[in-house]
């Protein structure tokens, strides 16, 4: 049994909400490893408390700043990651309620206030120095991704937002692509998700500013996208020899592409010459063409010999795995921040369904799927569940992999929440969902 990690953190009353009252809460320590959080409501009937379960491995109040949560949430996962272990970190919470504060930090230069994403390259980066320097072994560094998933589409935020598909590959594996670019000369390229390499911090914490600037962040109006879409930062440890090894296999699934073309193409053509349809529908040999065996064999031939330097390609990916003597190569850091939780259903937050435009409406229901799938999800490994729902939602079947890294994968949720009373239906419901991740796993 995978175990889900559950977090909550109360954020302070923004300046626009100053002097405005605040939910009434409490945080009880139900067993000395976790701990359940109690809200009351005040209205006209009286007060109703509402307590969760224990849930939550800690609570961080409003005056915690992103390096306490840090130290507390992630920090202890970096020796996992140093042993070739995966971890996957979420965080939930109603627009406004400090979700990208959290993950990605809005202050880049003091060092108590980097999101849960800089704070750890930064740590992994310390630790690669020390192993680099240690080993002598062929130094390793930090690739990052950064994409953001919007109803059935990927954006990536490393090349200029372009559309990506999501698509399952025969080896069962979920691979985010662009199009297939058409090169002068008629040479074709396909076009995985950019992952940039970075040697160290300082070229890090470049490329991460540089890269959210893509994101329309700063706004936690209920319109702004970054409430709309689910971002996610994947930090991986990479050699160069891995980098190239990579590149590799892309240029020769490139060359794959267009001679697979061309085998269909062929295949297309002669089994349409070679056949006729009778007036009663039917279709019968063509005594006028004979089908030009020798023509598709020899482009299946020519096939079967890209598709082998493919695989030879995806072995020389393998070997350099297999030579490296850091456990941590391939590693990976998973960030994501979830779109705005106002859309989860029931929660009778600032928009109702009639003022929203059809076109919100629809995107609504995307996310709240998107939601529920990954509670169901969460709920289900944490279970050890046969039966994982991935496939019921595009974000669920992105992160399938990490998912299922089960035993060398771990995933923490942290719930953001505003303490505004006017606020309390969003916060309450956050809790809600966040609870009963929890208490599956405890
Ligand atoms: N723990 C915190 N301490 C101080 N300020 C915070 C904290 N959490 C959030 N804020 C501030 O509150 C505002 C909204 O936070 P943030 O943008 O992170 O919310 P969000 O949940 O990501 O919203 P959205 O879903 O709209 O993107 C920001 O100005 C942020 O700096």
């Amino acid at each position: 049994m995978a175990p889900i990690n559950v977090f909550a953190r109360w954020r302070p009353l923004s300046q626009s909400e100053r002097g405005r009252d605040e939910i009434d809460r409490g945080t009880h320590d139900r067993s000395g490893s976790f701990f359940s959080v109690a809200l009351e409501r005040r209205d006209s009937v009286g007060t109703r408390p509402w307590t969760s379960p224990a849930a939550f491995r800690a609570v961080f109040e409003s005056e915690h700043d992103n390096y306490a949560v840090f130290n507390t949430v992630v920090a202890p996962h970096i020796p996992r990651i140093l042993r070739g272990e995966n971890c996957t970190f979420f965080a939930y919470g109603h627009s406004g309620s400090g979700k990208t504060h959290t993950i990605f930090g809005y202050d880049f230069e003091d060092s108590r206030q980097l999101g849960m994403c800089l704070g750890a390259a930064r740590e992994i980066f310390d630790k690669l120095r020390y192993l680099n320097e240690e080993e002598r072994g062929p130094a390793m560094g930090i690739g990052f991704s950064l994409f953001e998933l919007r109803k059935k589409s990927a954006f990536d935020l490393l090349n200029n937002r372009t559309q990506c598909h999501i698509r399952e590959g025969p080896d069962g594996k979920v691979h985010i692509r662009g199009e297939t670019e058409i090169l002068e000369g008629g040479k074709v390229r396909v076009c995985p998700i950019v992952q940039l390499v970075c040697w160290d911090f300082e070229e890090f914490r470049q490329q991460h500013i540089q890269a959210l600037e893509q994101r329309a962040t700063g706004s936690s109006s209920i319109h702004s996208q970054s409430s709309r879409t689910h971002a996610v930062l994947q930090l991986e440890i990479v050699s160069q020899a891995l980098v190239d090894a990579r590149h590799d296999l892309y240029d020769r699934q490139s060359e794959l592409v267009p001679v697979g073309k061309r085998a269909t193409d062929i295949r297309i053509e002669e089994d349409s010459k070679s056949a006729i349809r009778t007036p009663d529908g039917q279709w019968v040999p063509n005594p006028e063409y004979q089908r030009d065996q020798g023509r598709i064999d020899a482009v299946e031939a020519e096939m079967a010999q890209f598709e082998g330097r493919v695989t030879a390609a995806e072995q020389r990916v393998h070997a350099v795995f297999k030579a490296s003597s850091f456990p941590c190569l391939g590693a990976k850091m998973v960030f994501v921040d979830l779109a705005g939780a106002e859309y989860y259903e029931g929660n009778d937050t600032r928009l109702s369904s009639r003022n929203r435009a059809p076109q919100e409406l629809q995107e609504g229901r995307q996310i709240n799927s998107d939601l529920l799938a990954l509670k169901e999800v969460m709920r289900a490994t944490s279970q050890g569940q046969k039966r994982v729902p991935f496939r019921s939602s595009t974000l669920t079947m992105v992160l399938r992999e990490h998912f299922l890294n089960s035993g060398k994968g771990i995933s923490t949720i942290i719930v953001t929440l505003s303490p505004a009373a006017e606020q309390f239906a969003a916060t309450l419901n956050s809790l809600k969902y966040a609870s009963l991740v929890g208490a599956a796993s405890t």
